[in-house]
């Protein structure tokens, strides 16, 4: 038989290779192209790839285009379309525009996209795929339930403490800094990298409240915990195309046991919450954070108080959490609290050094919560603050951390039509999109998007805002469990900063800004700022 094959390729000639090989092209083509029509044979409007197999999305995988333009350029694509279809590599996509198809997506008919997709392998990162993004189906509305309480006013009240010695740290180091230069006889503003500096107080944030770890990043910027989670969280290029292959061939990806989580890190966290239970068990110790609060859901003592938050009733879980489940929701928390943390920070810094004048009636507000509270803002102080809250909703609207947010389909579904779509069919396993900054940058739903205006959001305006179209949290059932805690920590690093510093533009970031290219929500040359300390 193998002979046969050998002496009739011996006697092909040319035009039978050039044949061959035009076979194989065609071949690849259509296995590259023939999903292309999808959208169409839906009768949903799309964008049709230009090449085979890569898609639309291919840019921003290669790090050739940010990914928030990439959002909204099929965003505008898809003007006058309630839904529009697009390819990531050859997997479509239903990007969700319509704030009212969104609400029936993440809020009515939540049932049916109660999940995200898999991008990892249960077996090959358990923790991963053990924590409370990542979790599907019931096993993820257990595990809601069961983590819900410590998310309670109550509960992070608890928690001010703890992220208030953090963002004082902070405070403190800056002054160190500023010292430093003085006595080096160097003049001038000090010259800062916010991302670094907003970097190390997300991270010893975090390391407090979900591990129990005191660090100052600041001090000691080689502490293991910062150089572990760095590594936990850090887009590698291998780690990048294992993602890739995730969402290209996850069947592939997940029989190869290709691991997303670094190991080294994920075993250090691992020990470490291993350790810092058993400690805390022989020794008696309670410490008002996450990891205790953890450690008394894996006890079925986890509620929320009587009075609190009036889905009481809703938190009334029997799931109890192992040790490794623990870890792999102190992972997430980290993972999920960490970079995007830093990114808001660094955003509202930036928004504020552009426009003197709002970071003046900031400085305002906060010197008067400064002198009513003798310097030492309460909890309630700080969520007393109107202004603070509407500069940090509008620096989220303009730069959300979160470009985008998927919900898969699991049950055959029919999308009712619309003003802007007709009826549409979704079915079990398709991908739809919630396009957070398209979203927020839609003249149709804002007045003058590109304009940074905290005064949408006060008490006079914000019943204007379009509900479903400003989602910086997510939305719905799924919607980020750290909000409250995430909204507490950005406004009490913000006041710390603005009530001891000038926020200045510095030469060294561009402006008008442009994004980095990539996946990340960066900003070219940086995030510098000029920090002039204040006389008040
Ligand atoms: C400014 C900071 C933050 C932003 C902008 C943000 C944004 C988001 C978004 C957009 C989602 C997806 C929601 C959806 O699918 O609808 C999410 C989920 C999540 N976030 Fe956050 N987040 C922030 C901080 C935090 C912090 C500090 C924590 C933990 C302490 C946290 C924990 C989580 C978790 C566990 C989920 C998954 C929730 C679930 O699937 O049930 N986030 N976040």
């Amino acid at each position: 038989m193998l002979e046969g094959v050998y002496a009739a390729l011996s006697r092909a000639t040319a035009a039978d290779w050039l044949l061959l090989a035009s076979g194989l092209l065609l071949g690849l083509y259509l296995l590259g192209t023939w999903r292309y029509d999808f959208f169409k044979r839906r009768g949903v409007a799309s964008t049709i790839p230009k090449a085979p197999f890569l898609g639309n999305t291919l840019k921003a995988f290669l790090g050739l285009s940010p990914f928030p333009d990439l959002v909204q350029d099929l965003y505008r694509q898809g003007k006058g379309h309630g839904v529009f279809g697009f390819f990531e590599f050859r997997r479509p996509i239903f990007m969700i525009r319509d704030p009212d198809l969104i609400k029936v997506v993440t809020v009515k008919d939540f049932d049916h996209f109660m999940n995200h997709r898999s991008v990892a392998s249960e077996k090959a990162d358990p923790i991963f795929t053990q924590n409370l993004f990542n979790l599907k189906d019931q096993r993820w509305k257990d595990m809601r339930t069961t983590l819900s309480p410590a998310f309670t006013t109550s509960k992070i009240k608890a928690m001010f403490p703890l992220i208030s010695a953090c963002t004082a740290q902070t405070a403190k180091h800056l002054h160190e800094e500023q010292e430093a230069l003085i006595k080096r006889g160097k003049k001038g503003p000090l010259e800062v990298d916010m991302k670094d500096l907003f970097t190390r107080l997300a991270n010893d944030v975090i390391a407090t409240v979900a591990f129990g770890v005191g660090c100052d990043s600041q001090k000691d910027p080689k502490n293991e915990f910062y150089f572990m989670g760095k590594e936990m969280t850090t887009f590698t290029f291998l780690r990048t195309i294992i993602f890739v292959a995730y969402l290209v061939m996850p069947k592939v990806a997940e029989a190869l046991g290709l691991r997303v989580l670094s190991e080294r890190a994920t075993n250090y966290f691992d020990t470490l919450v291993h350790s810092t239970i058993k400690e805390r068990q022989q020794k008696g110790i309670f410490r008002p954070d996450m990891l205790q609060l953890l450690m008394q859901a894996r006890e079925g003592q986890l509620k929320a108080e009587a009075n609190e938050e009036h889905e009481t009733e809703k938190f009334d879980s029997k799931f109890k959490l192992s040790n490794n489940d623990i870890t792999a929701q102190a992972v997430i928390f980290f993972f999920a609290g960490f970079e995007t943390v830093s990114t808001a920070l660094c955003f509202t810094a930036y928004a504020l050094s552009r426009h003197p004048d709002a970071q003046l009636r900031l400085q305002k507000e906060v010197d008067a919560m400064m002198k009513e509270t003798g310097g030492k803002p309460t909890y309630e102080a700080i969520q007393g603050m109107k202004y603070l809250d509407a500069v940090i909703n509008e620096a989220l609207r303009m730069y959300p951390p979160v470009v985008a947010v998927d919900r898969m389909c699991r049950e055959d579904f029919v999308l009712p039509p619309s003003d802007t779509s007709p009826s549409v069919h979704i079915r079990n396993g398709d991908i739809t999109w919630v396009p957070i900054y398209a979203l927020h940058h839609d003249p149709e739903l804002w007045e003058e998007p590109d304009k940074f205006d905290p005064e949408r959001f006060s008490d006079e305006n914000k019943h204007r805002i379009k509900p479903f179209s400003y989602a910086p949290f997510g939305l719905g059932p799924r919607l980020c469990i750290g909000q409250r805690f995430a909204l507490l920590e950005v406004k009490l690093a913000l006041v710390n900063l603005v009530a001891n510093f000038d926020i200045r533009p510095s030469p060294k970031t561009k402006h008008p800004l442009q994004f980095e290219k990539g996946f990340n929500m960066m900003i070219r040359g940086g995030f510098w700022n000029q920090l002039i300390p204040r006389n008040v």
